[in-house]
């Protein structure tokens, strides 16, 4: 992330300059007798906190008072324009400041709107020293060239970038409101920036809180979850919940295994040790059980610990192609079509099945202590296999749906079969094999390539550790005295809902 470092020769004084602003706000409190910031530019890693000593669990590391966060709360936009930050109106957000035109502002859309005014205010900005060492630029697929989403091949990923989608939201809720209070948001004498840079700064900011923000009423449960906010940041929070960029707590790097968590007090924000730290250890978040390709859309970055939580979604498409072989055959067209119909017409009809691991949550210090495994098909993917074969055994030209329908063994056997086949035919949708990118990996890549790869790869690990389960269940279909394999593992009721 960031500039690169030949032409960064700043970086070590924004830091030393935001650590001083940091230790100036009242009430803040940080024990630089234990941890410091250091640059991690080379393991593309930006700032990070690291122990400078042992640390013993429970230990508080630092403390953020509630009014060092930039949100809608502490802004000085809020003042200015107060029009636009009543969410508890219908139509709040009248580009003008008042009446009821303009599509409504949500936590997102108020927290870009802050950070643009507090950027623009330049040195007059409270949180100058602190939005000076936010990135300016971000290694998000939303930034990446289409040679380099090409890279991410069949994954996912690729059509949830959400880059129209931002533009479109900026364009319609930012800007206008921009354009509407040019005298708020440019200090006088200052260069008014046109629609296409701030589209470019809005981008920018959006960007920023996706990474940075924490979502302010997660109150401090315990869940070991990451406060971060969970959605597509043109998505609306229905304005219920209030985003902050939170000094400190967002120099903190996160993973999958972590060692300190952040603490919502009402007065202020706490990182706490979850455990004992060892000198030279990276103090680390946990931003919740995702995949890398959610990782890398949101955060921009990847880690093998979180290749875990790798999800890849088999399309219902895929399961009717190899039905139609076997079900279908003897049906005409036309018939074959209302089948399918019937199908994608309930209510709980998914287009795409998510297959992924299970396996535990994070213990309450932040360590994973077993593998995750790959042991069972969504259970989705069964009753829509089911609700196909009584459709085609209902429009009576199917013999082999009605035979599989009195016949579960068979029934299951057919139903494996299927999944399988549509398994190595979603496999082949990747351009290139496992192995091929295991190659490639040790190659020279750009880091959006190396990025990339990792996360189709995960893709297919998963793919063919999903088809090894299939493989299985099928030798003992067919096998039925053999002992049953991991399907009933008593896990399964545990299996994550994306
Ligand atoms: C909340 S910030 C953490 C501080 C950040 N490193 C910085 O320099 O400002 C989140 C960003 O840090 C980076 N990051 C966080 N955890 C990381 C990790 N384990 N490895 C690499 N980069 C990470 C990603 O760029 C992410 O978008």
């Amino acid at each position: 992330m960031e500039v690169e470092m030949e032409v960064d020769r700043g970086f070590d004084d924004r830091t030393r300059d935001f650590m001083n602003w940091f230790l100036a706000q009242p009430g803040a409190m940080l024990r630089s007798d234990l941890i410091s910031i250091e640059d991690l530019r080379g393991r593309n890693a930006g700032r990070g906190i690291i122990a400078k000593t042992d640390i013993a669990a429970d230990t508080v590391l630092f403390t953020i008072p509630r009014p060092a966060i930039i949100c809608a709360a502490t802004s000085a936009l809020k003042d200015k324009i107060p029009g636009i930050f009543d969410l508890d109106g219908d139509t709040v957000s009248d580009p003008e400041g008042g009446g009821d035109a303009g599509p409504p502002q949500d936590s997102w859309t108020l927290l870009i709107l802050a950070m643009l005014y507090e950027h623009l205010q330049g040195t007059a900005s409270r949180w100058k020293p602190y939005l000076d060492v936010l990135p300016s630029s971000f290694d998000t697929p939303m930034f990446w060239s289409s040679a380099e989403v090409s890279e991410l091949q069949a994954s996912a990923l690729v059509g949830k970038i959400g880059k129209e989608e931002a533009d479109q939201m900026i364009t319609t809720k930012i800007i206008p409101v921009v354009r509407a209070h040019e005298d708020v948001f440019f200090p006088s004498g200052s260069q008014k920036l046109n629609n296409e840079q701030l589209l470019g700064l809005a981008h920018r900011m959006g960007s920023a809180i996706m990474a940075y923000a924490f979502d302010l009423e997660n109150e401090d449960g315990n869940d070991g979850e990451g406060e971060e906010p969970e959605d597509d940041w043109v998505e609306d929070k229905e304005g219920k919940t209030m985003l902050g960029m939170v000094p400190m707590a967002d120099m903190l790097n996160a993973d999958a295994e972590f060692n300190a968590h952040i603490n919502h007090g009402e007065e202020a924000l706490t990182a706490t040790a979850l455990r004992d730290i060892k000198a030279g250890e990276e103090i680390l978040n946990y931003y919740g059980p995702l995949p890398n390709s959610e990782l890398l859309r949101r955060y921009g970055y990847v880690t093998p610990k979180h290749s875990r939580y790798d999800v890849v979604e088999l399309p219902w498409q895929l399961i009717e192609e190899e039905l139609k072989e076997r079900v279908g055959a003897d049906m005409a067209p036309s018939e074959w079509e209302k089948v399918k119909q019937r199908v994608r017409s309930e209510d709980e009809f998914e287009e795409g099945l998510v297959l992924e691991r299970i396996g535990e949550d994070p213990d309450p210090t932040g360590q994973l202590l077993s593998e995750a495994t790959f042991s069972g098909l969504p259970d989705e993917l069964g009753m829509q296999f089911k609700t196909l074969i009584k459709a085609a055994k209902k429009s009576g030209s199917s013999k082999v749906a009605a035979e599989l329908l009195e016949d579960k063994e068979k029934r299951k056997k057919i139903y494996l079969q299927v999944v399988l086949a549509a398994l190595h035919a979603r496999e082949r949708q990747y351009q290139t094999s496992l192995e091929e990118d295991k190659q490639l990996l040790m190659g020279r890549l750009s880091r959006a390539q190396e990025m990339a790869i990792v996360v189709r790869m995960g893709e297919k690990k998963l793919l063919r550790e999903a088809q090894a389960w299939v493989r299985e269940q099928m030798d003992v279909a067919n096998h039925p005295l053999q002992e049953p394999g991991s399907q009933e593992d008593g896990r399964s009721a545990k299996r994550r809902k994306l």
